[in-house]
């Protein structure tokens, strides 16, 4: 269940006479999601997704509806934010900041083959270079004073040898950043949670990314990393999938090409995608948010990716 604020086609009605589309005609809760209130909104124009922010404020939530805009701007396949008749993009729906966003054909792939990955590597090169010239700035806030910040916070809840590995792998993530190569690294806004379920296929066309509410500034390497550990691994182990891996740079690489820095950085930005998502499912676990994660995910998959890609070496970037 994930409509947390009921929202009946009664008051979207007049509502949405602020907006260029025409009359609303059905509105439909969606089930899954975890953070905010989704519906599917059909109306004389189209059909969108309606969303109420839970968490995110009037003030934080410029940063991810603009980039939103701008990506769709440039030819980017990602929602696009209808602005009303003021050009505002966020406007308040029951006291909750809201916004509508056009609704991506499809569905998403969960058993990504060679040519999924190969279209997923495309479009997120062509995402980084057209974020190049998005003017807000905001860092990836589970990025590494993130990882910092809450590894104590974890620390008291996990046995011993968790406890060594992840303030070791932070520690050794701190000493890679402060490094030459590291400050070599192109940046810029990225996804950051670019799994599979955040993504839309309709068979082997990509229709779309979404889900764009950890976005921030960071290296575009990272966004690779986060991106290749969820659609290229065997899901039980974590291990590798070479065609998957090979299928997803390669095609990257051709719409922008890797550098060399990043060919140095690649193995420990791997494991810095790792790090993150297993920082963040353990929190999850221990230090539950009220009424919030539903069904944590397993810290377990990322703690397992972590040890594979300390102990077996990845497919060169290019
Ligand atoms: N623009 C969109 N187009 C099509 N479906 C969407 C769109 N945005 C969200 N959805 C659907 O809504 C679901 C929940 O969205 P998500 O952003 O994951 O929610 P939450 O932020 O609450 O976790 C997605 O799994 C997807 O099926
Ligand atoms: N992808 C993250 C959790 C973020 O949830 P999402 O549904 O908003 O993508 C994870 O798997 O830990």
């Amino acid at each position: 269940m994930a409509v947390f604020t009921p929202v009946s086609l009664d008051d979207v009605s007049q509502w949405i006479t602020q907006f260029p589309l025409g009359q609303a005609l059905e509105l439909k809760g969606i089930s899954s999601g975890i953070e905010n209130s989704n519906f599917f909104l059909t109306t004389e124009r189209g059909e969108y997704v309606l969303t109420l922010f839970e968490n995110l404020s009037f003030e934080q939530l410029p940063f991810y509806l603009k980039l939103m805009h701008h990506l769709a701007a440039h030819g980017v396949l990602v929602p696009a934010p209808i602005a009303n008749d003021q050009g505002e993009l966020i406007v308040a729906l029951h006291g909750k900041p809201a916004s509508i966003v056009t609704k991506l054909a499809g569905r998403s792939q969960m058993a990504p083959q060679p040519v999924h990955c190969a279209a997923v590597g495309a479009m997120l090169a062509k995402m980084h270079l057209a974020g190049r010239d998005y003017p807000l700035q905001q860092p990836n806030l589970r990025g590494l004073e993130w990882w910092h910040a809450t590894t104590p916070e974890v620390l008291p809840y996990i046995p011993a040898d968790k406890a060594q590995l992840l303030k070791a792998e932070v520690h050794y993530q701190e000493t890679f950043a402060a490094c030459e190569t590291y400050k070599q690294l192109q940046r810029g806004p990225v996804h950051a949670d670019l799994f599979r379920n955040n993504v839309m296929f309709e068979g082997e066309r990509l229709t779309g990314f979404f889900d764009f509410y950890f976005a921030g500034c960071d290296t575009w390497l990272f966004d690779v990393a986060v991106t290749v550990n969820d659609w290229c691994i065997d899901l039980d182990t974590g291990v590798l999938d070479a065609a998957r891996v090979r299928a997803m740079l390669d095609a990257y690489h051709a719409v922008r090409p890797f550098t060399e820095a990043e060919q140095h950085a690649w193995q420990t930005m791997l494991r810095a995608g790792a790090l993150r998502f297993w920082l963040s499912r353990l929190y999850d676990y221990y230090r539950p948010r009220e009424a919030e994660i539903l069904t944590p995910h397993d810290p377990g998959h990322f703690e397992r990716i972590l040890r594979e890609r300390i102990a077996t070496p990845a497919p060169e970037l290019f």
